[in-house]
């Protein structure tokens, strides 16, 4: 709702009052427009100040109600009501002006914001477009090179940088009602017809078809797909070039295409997960809002080679006190080098001032001593996090948290190394830690809920979007890459190429195919994981039983490129070409076709034509397919919590909804049968075998995803 009062006499205020950030619900709608024609009507009222309560102006339309039968009144005439009124209206902006709450403000003849107040139209982050009038007003007030940059990142500005694109006219720090109320009394009187920004013309620049055409080309490029983006310049370009009517005419036309779209309910469905997986629970019982997290002052991470670096970083840039161990003093004097650099370039994308003082080095782990919680990055080697363990139990003062970032070992075994296995989870991060969303959580059947919550919020306060998951190898992202790296081997070995395959997964949305994730990472990576799960071994890679291991179907290919040296970017060759070591751009290899070729002849395989779309079910469903055995595990709690992961770690395009959501988008029945179709040509591909929980929905009727957990449930009390 929207309440209303008289003060000063002569301001009618206007506070939006819908927690926790006051979305623009029908009833809010409702209670503006009556409260604004109440305003205008009375004559004691002069001027009109409209804020939200509780510290926050307004995060936006009411995202619940999209997909609904939405009723009440319609924005774009409430803002047009506004703007046109011939009292002075201010919107009064503290904590967020996001999405509508600032195309209402931009509706307003003026608007104050507070110094904490962070201003954005993030509509396209939603699969939308700022379809309330946002993208013909802002261009006309910040000009179109700004505007474009808002609208198609959707990225959120300080009030200092508002201030200075002339979005807001005053910044301040002193109580902001009390200012705006200030601030109208002082404009009582003043003509407004210059104060309504759709009567703008919108600034001039010159070689407008270039511009567009570029930041179209660009938008394309970074869009992978998505649709809001470029219907978000599209847009802008209305208001660049047509009269203001004309330009909401199309600016609605737009978001019509967009509103009931797959992509947009895909990204909403993102939006509402991320909330979703924050308030975790676990199979013990314990869950987010009955666990006590422990403050965490001081951390430290073992071990600076990649991982420990981003890791060390990222928890400074948080503002704790790093102790930053290794052992050799080769790679120490490396990470002194490069960590300052990582720090000022983080600093410098965040706005924010150094923390160089907050990391201290040392070579000796007994450093650790007084910390509250320790991070390991030492080598994925079991045996050494193993030693590393055994010795923080001994060092740590009693209480300290022990986390482990593998990527997939079994944290349980370690945890059984130290004397409090309850103070022990995983902290698995993504590289470059520094940078990367993504956290996974790892508890294990000993793991303490305060160990669990504590890990948590340390993850919040990284910034990071931090999902609890179950312990098993390779945890939740890791477990299902096997199944989707294993098809697009099998893929190569039946006539595809690397490039063929990428292509297909680039065109569905990941910003890098299989293969260029696998030359990016390392080819070593998995050949690891394979031989310690003794699959892979030196010299079985050729002869003719090196196509089957345990029983199973098995492409060596992976291990025959590492037997090679072909470990990927880092040595200038993998199922790629690069120019050099360290090289970043892929090109095609022939050497790596007529390998494949001479692969086939050896093993009797005939290449055969693959289209784009077998390459798309083959590698996404047996992906998936791993997914709904990890629900049926009760490894991951969610279908939500799946999605995430592969979205902030695995590239997975955020406008498809991650692979559990795509699923239902694809329809349960279909993605059960074509397993069943790829099954039954290979049966010796256990991956391919349709998981019983997806039987078991399929016969539920397929329920939409936010119902899965009723039939999980089902599932989990009868075992
Ligand atoms: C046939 C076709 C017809 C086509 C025509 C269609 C007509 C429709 C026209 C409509 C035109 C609309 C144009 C405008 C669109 C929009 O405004 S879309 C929304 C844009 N806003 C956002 O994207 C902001 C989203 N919110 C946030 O980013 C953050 O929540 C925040 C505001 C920065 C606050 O962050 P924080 O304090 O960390 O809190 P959270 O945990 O994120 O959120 C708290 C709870 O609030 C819920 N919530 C947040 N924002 C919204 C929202 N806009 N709507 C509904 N609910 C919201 C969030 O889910 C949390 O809820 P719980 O999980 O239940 O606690």
């Amino acid at each position: 709702m929207a309440q209303y009062s008289l003060v000063a006499g002569s301001v009618g205020l206007i506070t939006l009052q819908n927690p926790p950030v006051n979305a623009l619900s029908a009833v809010v709608r409702k209670g503006i427009v009556s409260t604004f024609e109440r305003a205008l009507r009375d004559p004691k009222v002069k001027s009109v100040v409209i804020c939200g309560q509780n510290g926050v102006f307004c995060g936006g339309a009411d995202i619940k109600e999209f997909g609904t039968n939405m009723s009440g009144p319609p924005l774009v005439p409430m803002i047009h009501a506004i703007e046109a009124a011939d009292k002075p209206v201010v919107a009064a902006i503290e904590g967020s002006a996001l999405g509508g709450g600032l195309e209402l403000a931009l509706g307003c003849h003026y608007r104050i914001a507070h110094s904490n107040a962070r201003l954005g139209l993030p509509e396209v982050s939603l699969g939308l477009l700022p379809a309330a009038g946002g993208t013909q007003r802002l261009p006309r007030l910040i000009g179109i090179p700004a505007a474009l940059d808002l609208i198609t990142t959707g990225r959120h500005v300080t009030a200092a940088e508002a201030l200075q694109l002339g979005i807001v006219d005053q910044v301040t720090d002193h109580k902001i009602v009390d200012e705006a109320v200030k601030f109208v009394l002082s404009v009582a009187g003043k003509p407004l017809d210059a104060r309504r920004i759709s009567t703008y013309p919108c600034p001039p620049l010159s070689d407008l078809d270039t511009v567009f055409e570029m930041v179209m080309q660009k938008v394309r490029q970074r869009a992978h797909g998505a649709i809001a983006p470029i219907a978000c310049v599209q847009a802008v370009q209305a208001a660049a070039t047509l009269p203001y009517a004309q330009g909401m005419e199309r600016e609605k036309e737009l978001m019509a295409t967009l509103f009931t779209s797959g992509q947009a309910r895909s990204m909403q469905y993102c939006f509402f997960a991320q909330r979703a997986v924050s308030k975790w629970s676990i199979p013990s019982g314990a869950r987010w809002d009955t666990s006590m997290p422990r403050p965490v002052h001081k951390a430290a991470v073992i071990g600076l080679g990649t991982m420990g670096r981003g890791i060390t970083v990222a928890l400074a840039q948080t503002g704790l006190s790093v102790v930053a161990v290794e052992t050799q003093e080769k790679q120490l004097m490396e990470a002194k080098q490069a960590m300052p650099g990582m720090l000022e370039r983080g600093a410098r994308r965040r706005g924010v001032s150094l923390t160089l003082h907050k990391i201290t080095y040392s070579r000796d782990i007994r450093a650790v001593a007084d910390v509250d919680l320790v991070i390991e990055a030492v080598f994925e080697d079991m045996a050494l996090k193993k030693k590393v363990f055994q010795q923080l139990s001994d060092i740590c003062k009693p209480g300290t948290f022990l986390c482990t970032n593998t990527s997939g070992l079994d944290v349980d075994h370690l945890a059984s190394q130290t004397c409090n296995p309850e103070l022990v989870v995983g902290m698995h991060f993504f590289a470059p830690a520094h940078v990367m969303k993504l956290l996974e959580v790892v508890y294990g059947p000993r793991s303490s809920p305060q160990a669990v919550a504590t890990a948590m919020q340390l993850g919040k306060k990284m910034g990071k979007v931090s999902v609890a998951v179950g312990n098993c190898r390779g945890f939740v992202g890791n477990r299902m890459l096997k199944p989707y790296v294993e098809q697009a081997f099998f893929l190569l070995e039946e006539g595809a190429t690397p490039e063929q395959v990428d292509g297909a997964l680039e065109e569905f949305g990941f910003s890098m195919g299989v293969f260029k994730v696998s030359d990016l990472s390392g080819l070593d990576v998995g050949w690891r994981v394979r031989m310690a799960d003794g699959f892979a071994e030196p010299g079985a890679s050729s002869g003719p039983s090196a196509r089957v291991r345990q029983g199973r179907r098995y492409s060596p290919l992976g291990d025959l490129l590492c037997e090679q040296g072909r470990f990927g970017q880092k040595t200038g060759q993998g199922w790629y070409q690069y120019d050099k070591p360290g090289g970043r751009v892929a090109r095609s290899d022939p050497w790596l076709h007529s390998f494949l070729a001479e692969y086939r002849t050896r093993h009797g395989l005939v290449a055969r034509r693959i289209d784009n779309q077998e390459v798309l079910e083959r590698c996404l469903y047996a992906l998936i397919n791993e997914g709904f055995r990890i629900l049926e595990d009760g490894i991951a709690a969610g279908p939500e919590d799946i999605d995430l992961i592969y979205v902030f770690g695995y590239g997975w395009p955020r406008h498809r909804g991650g692979p559990m959501f795509y699923a239902g988008m694809v329809g349960l029945t279909k993605v059960l049968q074509r397993l069943e179709h790829y099954h039954q040509a290979h049966p010796d591909v256990p991956f391919m075998q349709p998981c019983s929980l997806l039987r078991r929905l399929v016969a539920s009727g397929s329920p939409p995803v936010h119902r899965w957990r009723e039939v999980i449930k089902k599932v989990h009390s009868q075992l």
